[in-house]
């Protein structure tokens, strides 16, 4: 684990000294944006139009945020418009790496760099920008055209996703409607804070009080949606939107990592019948179960945060994610 300053690797782990035990997640720097034709404009150095081929995307299948890119990626048919390419699930002393490993091999996602060759994320990060200061995320968007990222902000890749490509794929499901815009907005905001980087707030905690003010609302939230989810089909009702796949890739790692391995230990989510079934209809969605590696998942966690689990053991179970 660490990060670059002007372009030359560092291995540190996160600072919390500052903020009294708190873990602070950066923001992310590289803040492109990929347009259709019609709304490209070649004069802004921030656009970039929508081709194909012309985007490489690389994930760590371990990672949740990543994993929103490629389930987008995949519900958008961007298969034959995106290459993708995966992380090893150690992220240690080097970072994210693209080692070969024929224990970690995945199904449909290859592990490596097929555009450079690199060894190491870190390196994709100084290709595009030498002097580059700050953490090294997945996920990335490359442009094998200008040799740049365009994003390395999931939030705003899977809104690029959902529109920018659609006169190529003919493919136009739209999972940020204008008119629900508002609503997505607030709920993606509470389960930002409070679930898909709360988890992170309890397990990278560095004090009890700083673990305590972030389990709170954490499980605040899950009854919030346990309520919200009774007689509901998605967070939205009938219709499913960004809200729930960004919610999704949280749910399906709790119960194997976040529960044990961040303290998130008040209740799993098999102890929440509605939330379970929401998970279980969204895992069963079309081939999305085809993105949701759980070797990657927890070799990832257990092995890569030392302070965490000194002892690198991973878990066998749980043995259920989903209630019968
Ligand atoms: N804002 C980013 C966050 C991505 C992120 O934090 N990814 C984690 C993996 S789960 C990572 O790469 N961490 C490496 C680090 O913080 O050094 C996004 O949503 O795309």
């Amino acid at each position: 684990m660490g990060l670059l300053v002007d372009g030359k690797w560092v291995d540190q782990w996160y600072d919390t000294k500052k903020s009294q035990g708190k873990f602070v997640r950066s923001e992310a720097i590289f803040r492109n944006w990929i347009y259709p034709s019609d709304q490209y404009d070649a004069n802004q150095t921030e656009h970039f139009q929508a081709e194909s081929g012309r985007y490489h995307l690389y994930v760590s299948l371990a990672c949740p945020w990543a994993h929103r890119t490629l389930i987008f990626r995949h519900l958008k048919q961007l298969e034959d418009i995106i290459s993708v390419s995966c992380v090893h699930p150690d992220m240690l002393e080097n970072g994210w790496e693209f080692k070969q490993d024929p224990d970690f091999q995945d199904a449909h996602v290859d592990i490596g760099d097929p555009l450079h060759q690199f060894q190491f994320a870190h390196q994709i990060y100084t290709k595009a920008k030498p002097d580059y200061s700050g953490r090294v995320t997945v996920p990335i968007l490359w442009d094998k055209q200008t040799h740049t990222i365009v994003s390395n902000e999931s939030a705003e890749i899977i809104r690029m996703f959902n529109s920018a490509f659609n006169e190529l794929t003919g493919n136009t499901l739209d999972f940020y409607p204008q008119e629900l815009a508002k609503e997505i907005d607030e709920i993606n905001d509470r389960i930002y804070h409070s679930l898909n980087n709360g988890v992170y707030k309890c397990g990278f905690a560095t004090t009890q009080a700083a673990y305590e003010d972030a389990l709170i609302p954490l499980f605040d939230t899950l009854d919030y949606l346990e309520d919200r989810l009774q007689g509901r089909r998605y967070l939205m009702g009938d219709q499913q939107t960004e809200a729930d796949w960004r919610l999704f890739t949280t749910l399906i790692r709790f119960d194997a990592v976040y529960f044990g391995h961040f303290k998130c230990n008040l209740k799993r989510i098999l102890d929440y019948p509605n939330i379970n079934r929401y998970l279980q209809s969204l895992y069963e969605h079309q081939d999305i179960a085809k993105t949701v590696n759980l070797d990657h998942i927890k070799r990832h966690y257990y092995y890569s945060h030392k302070n965490i689990n000194p002892t690198q053991v991973v878990p066998v179970g749980p043995k259920q994610l989903f209630l019968p």
